[in-house]
Formats: C-alpha cells, sequence, structure tokens
C-alpha cells in the first residue's frame, strides 16, 4: 500500500513550506510558544537573543531565534480551536513527516507547545492580572470528537462528575477533556494559579456574555463556578486550551496552556492594562521555558 501522504492532505507550498504556517521543516525549533494575537509574536521575541527567522502567511506569524543556547519557535494561532486543529496539525507535520517522502518518519519528535494567552476567571479569589495554569483542558467546542483518542481514568471520571454538575443547552455541546503535558506543569508552580479551564466555541454567549442575544443556557457560568470534584475547580475560560491538550494527546506532544486573567467574571470586572498583565506573562514564563 502506497503510504505516501497525498497533495491534497499534506499541501507544501513553492518554498517547500507548508500551507497554513508558511515555515520549513528546518525553520521551526522544538520549544513553541503559541499567541493567539498575531502582534503578540514580536512582543514575545523582542526577549530572543537573536532572531533567525520571521514567517508569516494569513493570521500565522512565526519567529525563530534563541534565548542563550535555546532555540525557540513563537507561532500566533489567531482565535478558536478551529485554528488550532491548522496550526498543530501543521507543526506536528514539520517535524514528523518527510517532505521530500511525504512518509511518516520511523522515529516521533515530541514538541514542548506552551500557550502563552489571556482568559477569563470563572472564581472570585483569581483576580484580573494574575496567571492561570490549566491543569486540564475541558472542551465545549466538539473539535476532539472529529478524532479517535484516549482519556486516562481520572479524565474520564472528571467528565462523569462534570456531566453530572453543569447541564448544557441540548445538543449544543459534547465535552471532552485533557490533563496538561506532566512534563511541563510541575515547572509552572509558584506565582501561578491551577485549575480547569473550559474552552469555549465563541467569547459571548458560550461564556456566557449577553449583548443583545439572549441566553440559551443563563445559568453555563454559575454552574461552572460551582463545579468541583475532589480538589478539582475550573478555574477560567478561553477559547483553544482543550484542542491544545487533546491534539497533544492525539499526536504525542507535550502541552501546556497558561494564561493572564483580563477578565473576572464574577467580580465583573476587566484588567485595567491587559497588555501589561501580557508583557508580564511573557516575562514571567520566558524565564522557565528558557530552562527545558
Ligand atoms: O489572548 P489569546 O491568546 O488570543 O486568548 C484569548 O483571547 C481571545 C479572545 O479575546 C481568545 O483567543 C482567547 O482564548
Ligand atoms: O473573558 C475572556 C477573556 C479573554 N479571553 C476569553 O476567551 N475570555
Amino acid at each position: 500500500m502506497d503510504k505516501r501522504i497525498a497533495e491534497s492532505e499534506l499541501i507544501i507550498n513553492s518554498r517547500g513550506a507548508v500551507y497554513h504556517l508558511d515555515v520549513r521543516p528546518e525553520e521551526l525549533a522544538d520549544t513553541i510558544i503559541t499567541v493567539g494575537d498575531p502582534d503578540r509574536v514580536a512582543v514575545v521575541s523582542q526577549h530572543f537573543d537573536k532572531i533567525e527567522g520571521r514567517f508569516q502567511h494569513r493570521e500565522f506569524v512565526t519567529h525563530t531565534g534563541y534565548i542563550g543556547n535555546k532555540r525557540l519557535s513563537v507561532v500566533s494561532t489567531g482565535i478558536g480551536t478551529d485554528n488550532i486543529d491548522i496550526v498543530f496539525n501543521e507543526l506536528d507535520a514539520l517535524v514528523n513527516i518527510d517532505f521530500n517522502t511525504r512518509l511518516v518518519k520511523e522515529n516521533l519528535s515530541s514538541l514542548n507547545i506552551i500557550r502563552l494567552g489571556t482568559s477569563g476567571a470563572l472564581q472570585e479569589g483569581i483576580p484580573v492580572d494574575s496567571f492561570v495554569v490549566s491543569s486540564h483542558g475541558l472542551g465545549l467546542d466538539n473539535l476532539l470528537n472529529y478524532y479517535a483518542f484516549d482519556n486516562t481514568e481520572e479524565e474520564k471520571q472528571l467528565l462523569e462528575a462534570f456531566r453530572g454538575q453543569v447541564a448544557l443547552y441540548p445538543g449544543s455541546a459534547f465535552p471532552a477533556i485533557f490533563a496538561a503535558g506532566d512534563q511541563l506543569v510541575d515547572k509552572f508552580q509558584d506565582g501561578f494559579h491551577h485549575g480547569i479551564t473550559v474552552t469555549c466555541p465563541g467569547f459571548y454567549a458560550p461564556q456566557g456574555r449577553v449583548l443583545r442575544g439572549t441566553l440559551s443556557n443563563p445559568n453555563l457560568i454559575d454552574n461552572l463556578t460551582k463545579f468541583s470534584y475532589n480538589h478539582h475547580r475550573i478555574s477560567n475560560f478561553e477559547m483553544e486550551t482543550s484542542a491544545m491538550y487533546g491534539l497533544g494527546r492525539v499526536l504525542g506532544h507535550q502541552c501546556l496552556s497558561i494564561s493572564a486573567i483580563v477578565a473576572n467574571r464574577i467580580r465583573q470586572e476587566f484588567s485595567k492594562d491587559g497588555g501589561a498583565a501580557v508583557q508580564a506573562l511573557i516575562k514571567k514564563g520566558l524565564e522557565i521555558i528558557a530552562t527545558l
């Protein structure tokens, strides 16, 4: 059987680079920082000692460079889990598929992929401008239901507890949950809150925000805030983490999502300077990431 991946499935452009990211295999480091906002890529790479390459196609901006001897790539994903599907499959292809033969490599590589994002807190005690490390990503966005995946026993129990405690509008979501990469999460302890992050398929109604549209499930935020299972609580929600953790599981990469809290939905507060909170997270995060 021909195991070559067809040109319609893995799309390589005239530069020899992968379709959406426009990055070639040798242009990517094996420690990767993802950010949502394309303009945040330069905010991260300004801390690099040297930048060896800058690439951009659509909302996907990549800078690859060094902090000391540590080679890093920072990649913007844009907003949402549909974009995470693109970015993660293409990052994986860059390291695990031979672009000349179009065959999956015999020896697979595992990337470290760390998100430095923004998020809304769901607990009164997690104030704006603080930082949250996602112990788990719980997806209400449905992306991972298109992949075959395994869950651990703990994840299965958490999901069962979630289904029992949090009523979702019928047919709106089939939740999935994945833990953070176990080799990364312990490195980010001091100065970080830890908790389950719920990943939503939108910023407004899927996160319980009302401007003019009416919510199908007005109790969602309250039920997420009250959820508890053993020592686990839901700390925050945003729009990418569960897909990162799920695709990390499917493709064999270590993933961690860290967020600067810009909104506290219980206190109904928004950061006075979200840019400064993100800058502080980048500085603190890079100090640790450079040592990985
Ligand atoms: O600041 P980023 O990394 O984009 O993350 C958060 O901000 C966006 C919404 O404003 C969503 O992408 C959400 O996940
Ligand atoms: O409330 C928030 C803040 C940032 N990003 C989100 O997705 N939600």
